[in-house]
């Protein structure tokens, strides 16, 4: 698992470690490792010139350590130091070092387009603006250069990309944009969450002895090696229905094939045994798709309530079905609410329960649910309402849940004590006392239609197997964006292309556990 650390909680770490060290020992082991990284990128690519963008706070200093140590390789080094006050406003130490390896040393007062010609030559460009003491955008001298920066140069920024909130709270438009993160311990909630998970690039964690292990994450992030120790596997003594029988309320006239898609991927998941209970059309095709489904209301371990479903039909069939997923919401059992079930949700359920929507379900629940949206925005991320800003009594929208994707998630599981699978290209879990959990496994070509049906036939057989909704949302996100990314190979693919390939993909997820060292 990855787990990232809240910024107090580095900075205690930090403190710890530094009060049993020589001073300036972290930042020297930070400072090695980010030129060890950029020497390895340097090899790659043949690149020769280094550029430092430098700040005031200890992340320019880290920045100058590192470019000093990369001059001292041989490598051409500049450096542009951005705070108004030139050589007085950076790191005294680390500047001195910059300045005894021969490194070029630029001020902002040489002029926007002297210091836009220094970067445009860097084949590597180190930003050391700001880093975890940052706040979110960049000043228009530090955005200037930025935007100076060569297509081909490989942008390498120091402990996060600066501009992004380093809490991964709030979207920043104005932002580095980096190849890759170097960052220092453990990392941050801003480099797996939306708002900075893009802008981050490839993360590396340089160890710098910094002891954070026994204290709680902020963000965790499940990985191929944990599905092995949470998936369940069937013992000896079990049978088809001390498995996990999965109740699954799904498909409707209108829309019939978001059951076969959910019964599918329920079936290729492994579940002990599944009922349907839905109206003719979607029972047939059922029928030829997943023979191994029985038909109708029974006892069951757990449900699954919604893909496909009509909350506006009226013949009598499709009212049976719906009587039934209300009684299934209104039951003590475990449940994963999905699309046309989101619109039957009422509030608080005590019992385990998933909810899945994406940014537009999410809206129009919050909305009935009472929550009401704020100002709204000029149309840009950074400018759109958080989610505790609710002053103005209009509608929730789309738009405000895809600015702060996180603070909506939050909100809906507070209203409902629910876990908030939030999908997009990385999905969140949010539950109430839990670190949130970030899963990115998926490719863009899973944002197809049947993928949510996929999704909750998955999750439903997790709950159903016993798995606690906040493990069985996160570990049926990453199954399913393993799976779809295996299927894809690159290309396209299809929802029910993803339900078969669940199978082979969780046996190779398991056999990768069993050989994993312990
Ligand atoms: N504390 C430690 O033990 C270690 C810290 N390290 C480095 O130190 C960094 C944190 O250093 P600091 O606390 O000095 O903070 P930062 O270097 O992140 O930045 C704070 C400085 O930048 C200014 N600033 C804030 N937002 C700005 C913005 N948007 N545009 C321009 N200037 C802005 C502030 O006024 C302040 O002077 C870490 O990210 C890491 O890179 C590493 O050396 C490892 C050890
Ligand atoms: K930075």
């Amino acid at each position: 698992m990855i787990r990232a650390h809240s910024v107090e909680t580095v900075r205690a770490a930090e403190a710890a470690a530094m009060a049993e060290l020589p001073e300036g020992e972290l930042m020297a082991r930070a400072a090695r490792g980010l030129a060890d990284v950029a020497t390895a990128r340097l090899t790659d690519s043949g690149g020769t010139t280094v550029v430092g963008l430098v700040g005031a706070g200890d992340n320019g200093g880290d920045t100058l350590y590192a470019v000093a140590h990369l001059a001292e390789a041989g490598y051409a080094c500049a450096v542009v130091l951005l705070p108004a006050a030139g050589r007085d406003g950076v790191h005294a130490g680390g500047l001195e070092a910059a300045d005894g390896a021969g490194v070029m040393v630029h001020l902002v007062a040489e002029g926007p387009e002297a210091l836009a010609q220094v970067v445009a030559e860097a084949d590597l460009v180190l930003d050391g603006i700001v880093g975890i003491g940052g706040r979110p955008g960049l000043r228009p001298e530090a955005a200037r250069l930025v935007d100076a920066v060569d297509d081909d140069a490989w942008v390498l920024a120091v402990d996060l990309a600066s501009g992004l909130d380093p809490a991964g709270e709030s979207g920043e438009d104005d932002a580095v944009w980096a190849d890759e993160t170097v960052t220092f311990g453990t990392p941050k909630p801003v480099h797996l969450l939306p708002a900075g998970e893009a802008a981050t690039g490839r993360l590396t964690v340089v160890d710098i002895g910094i002891e954070v292990d026994e204290v709680p994450a902020a963000v965790e992030r499940l990985e191929w090696d944990d599905v092995a120790a949470l998936w369940p596997v069937p013992g000896r003594g079990d049978d088809k229905y001390s498995r996990g029988v999965l109740g699954l309320v799904a498909g409707s006239e209108a829309y019939p094939g978001a059951a076969v898609l959910g019964a599918t991927a329920a079936a290729e998941a492994g579940v002990g045994m599944l009922r349907l209970v839905a109206t003719p059309t979607p029972v047939g095709l059922v029928h030829q798709a997943v023979p191994e489904a029985v038909v109708g209301d029974g006892r069951v371990q757990a449900w699954a309530v919604g893909p496909g479903l009509d909350t506006e039909a009226t013949d009598a069939d499709a009212v049976a079905q719906l009587d039934v997923a209300r009684a299934a919401l209104g039951s003590e059992l475990p449940v994963v609410v999905d699309a046309g079930g989101l619109a039957l949700v009422a509030g608080r359920r005590e019992a385990p329960t998933v909810l899945t929507p994406h940014a537009g379900e999410l809206a129009r629940l919050l909305t009935r649910l009472g929550t009401t949206g704020g100002q709204r925005g000029s149309g840009s991320a950074s400018s759109s309402p958080a989610a505790d800003e609710l002053p103005a009594g209009r509608p929730v929208t789309a738009d405000d849940v895809r600015a702060d994707p996180l603070g909506h998630a939050r909100r809906l599981a507070a209203l409902t004590g629910a876990t908030v699978l939030l999908k997009g290209a990385t999905t969140l879990v949010v539950t109430e006392g839990h670190a949130v959990r970030s899963q990115a496994d998926a490719p863009p070509w899973l944002a197809t239609a049947g993928a949510g049906d996929v999704l909750t036939g998955i999750v439903g057989t997790l709950l159903a197997s016993g798995l606690e909704p906040h493990d069985a949302a996160a570990l049926g996100a990453l199954v399913h964006g393993v799976t779809a990314d295996r299927v894809s190979n690159g290309g396209p693919l299809r929802a029910l292309a993803v339900a078969h390939g669940i199978r082979p993909t969780v046996r190779d997820l398991l056999a990768r556990g069993r050989s994993a060292p312990a």
